[in-house]
């Protein structure tokens, strides 16, 4: 029987301090470096549930809502919602702080897919993932639709094989 694992325990956060090296002319934090981060925190979390290497398979559309500012904290946070066979969806979240106005406010959100896989790069499968709350199960259960929307745009899948996709439309 396949191993199962608790989405909770996937959980990252992830803290950096913008310091001028990461910043524009306008001194606000670069999309580039933030998607790095990002992708570090998502990462990590996929490994916490798979316990393996992981790649990066796709990112789902990052938007910057508001620009984050030198001397601002950062702060990510990142968990597995699904996995698949040897795929994982991570959700992630990230907000600026500025320490000394006391103000945090979020700035993006983004869905990031990796691949666990073995030593010679190859996709390995990984334990099921059990969501708990409710969040976590409306997450959980959002997924299958979204992986159908990226494997299409991927053209990884045929949009009439998208059943999960086609039935949100039709139900519209
Ligand atoms: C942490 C980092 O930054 S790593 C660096 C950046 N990332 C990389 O270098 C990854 C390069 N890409 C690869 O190594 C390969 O394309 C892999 C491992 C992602 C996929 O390998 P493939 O030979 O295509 O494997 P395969 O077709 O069996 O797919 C494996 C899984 O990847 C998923 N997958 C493949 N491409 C995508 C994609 N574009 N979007 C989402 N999922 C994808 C598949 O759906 C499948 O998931 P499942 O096993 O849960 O059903």
């Amino acid at each position: 029987m396949r191993k199962q694992k608790p989405v909770a325990d996937s959980f990252v956060i992830m803290t950096e301090l913008v310091l001028p090296n990461d910043t524009n002319t306008l001194n606000n934090l670069m999309g580039g470096r933030m998607m790095h981060l990002m992708d570090i925190a998502a990462a990590i979390a996929a490994q916490k549930h798979s316990n393996r290497i992981v790649v990066t398979a796709s990112v789902d559309n990052v938007s910057f809502r508001d620009a984050i500012r030198l001397g601002n904290v950062v702060t990510l946070q990142a968990q597995v919602t699904r996995a698949f066979a040897s795929s994982m969806e991570v959700h992630i979240d990230v907000w600026a702080e500025d320490i000394p106005n006391g103000t945090k406010f979020k700035t993006n959100e983004a869905f990031f897919t990796f691949v666990a896989v073995d030593q010679s790069g190859r996709p390995i499968d990984v334990p099921e993932a059990v969501p708990e709350t409710p969040e976590e199960i409306a997450f959980y259960d959002g997924a299958l639709r979204r992986r159908q929307l990226r494997l299409v745009l991927a053209g990884r899948m045929k949009p009439a094989e998208a059943q999960e996709l086609k039935a949100l439309f039709e139900l519209q």
